[in-house]
């Protein structure tokens, strides 16, 4: 089954000049609080933009990051935040044993206990960008902000999490509202690509919504399926061993936005979106990927272009790219501080 996507970013002008492969990531950085059994689990760097940023880098995908944290921000990071000395940065609760919470996601409670500034559109640069990323997750994208995104970028792919949150009063509990009430439903026509967890998808009319651009939804251990106009594709999971699912649809966003990037197929750049969602849920906070992993994962995707710059694509061609990538999870190597982590770690039932 052939998806028809949106245009992917521009490709190379000469055979020497390297291609224009700028990504703009918009969305805060949050700290994490992982807690279990009343206790403080792990404190960890947060925020889709902090792990799609690794994701990108990682894979030598160069991008500009525009985040806002406030004077208590603790961590070094590549891509500098603006820091807003006034307010103090988004702290995001996460409960791992507080049973299903009201839009029945079973395995995690979230909390926002405090929120640092929106990003305005005055905010971020007024440069060109091949690729867009609105990736909230405290509020902090407005309508405005999306709508300078789509102006500056030829693609835009949006996480739906940054427009359908809502933050309880009270306790800060994330909940979500339809998508057409959200304040953003009129700019998604001109967006490429929309995210939604399979908890978030019950939240937009796919239906709909896929006749205005590529639907992704990831569905945790079971993969993830691309809606577009009358084509459904299924794109296959890698098996993990689940410690933390903090941050594996922002990995796999990430991922997904590198395969575009480097031109491959969207089946095929959902699958690295797979690979990359899956060694993140056996970490706590962001992954450090191994170097081998890495280099190996960039000679697939070369392997991959060319095959289908040949068209020598058969009808199980994708799993062979999927049997080739899964080998390279292996070289993967945790640090011993995060293998003790890991075995007093977070295990959530999926
Ligand atoms: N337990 C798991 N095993 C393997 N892959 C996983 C697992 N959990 C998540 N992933 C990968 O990460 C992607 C995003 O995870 P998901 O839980 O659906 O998103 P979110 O973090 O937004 O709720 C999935 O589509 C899948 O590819
Ligand atoms: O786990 P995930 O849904 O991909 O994304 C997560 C957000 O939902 C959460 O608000 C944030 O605190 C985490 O750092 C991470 O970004």
């Amino acid at each position: 089954m052939t998806l028809n996507p949106p245009p992917p970013p521009s490709q190379p002008t000469t055979p020497h000049s390297p291609p224009n492969r700028r990504v703009l990531i918009v969305g805060n950085y949050c700290h994490d609080v992982l807690i279990q059994n009343g206790s403080v689990v792990a404190e960890t760097l947060g925020g889709a933009a902090s792990f799609i940023s690794n994701v990108l880098d990682s894979s030598s995908v160069s991008c500009e990051l525009v985040s806002k944290v406030g004077r208590d921000f603790r961590y070094e990071v590549t891509h500098s935040p603006i820091v807003v000395p006034e307010k103090v940065t988004t702290v995001f609760e996460a409960y791992f044993d507080l049973g299903i919470d009201v839009i029945g996601h079973a395995d995690r409670v979230l909390k926002r206990v405090s929120a640092c500034d929106p990003i305005l559109p005055s905010d971020i640069p007024d440069s060109r960008f091949d690729f867009g990323m609105a990736v909230g997750v405290g509020g902090e994208i407005l309508p405005e902000t999306l709508e300078k995104m789509v102006e500056i970028c030829d693609v835009v792919a949006v996480d739906i999490q940054a427009l359908i949150r809502v933050f309880d009063p009270v306790d800060g509990s994330v909940k979500l509202v339809d998508l057409r009430e959200s304040g953003f439903f009129h700019i998604l026509h001109r967006i490429g690509y929309l995210k939604a967890s399979s908890d978030e998808a019950l939240f937009m009319d796919v239906e709909q919504m896929k006749h205005m651009c590529c639907v992704v939804v990831t569905n945790g251990e079971k993969g993830c399926r691309i809606y577009h106009k009358d084509d459904e594709t299924m794109v296959p999971p890698f098996v993990a061993k689940q410690v933390d699912p903090t941050g594996a649809g922002d990995s796999y966003l990430g991922g997904l936005v590198v395969g575009l990037v480097e031109g491959l197929a969207v089946p095929d750049a959902a699958l690295l979106g797979n690979f990359f969602g899956s060694i993140t849920v056996e970490h706590i906070g962001q992954p450090k990927f191994d170097l081998m992993m890495l280099q190996r994962v960039k000679e697939e995707v070369q392997r991959r272009k060319k095959q289908r710059n040949l068209s020598i694509n058969h009808k199980n061609d994708q799993e062979e790219f999927h049997a080739r990538l899964t080998p390279a999870r292996f070289s993967c190597v945790d640090s011993p501080v995060q293998t003790e982590l890991l075995v007093n770690g977070l295990s959530c039932d999926r």
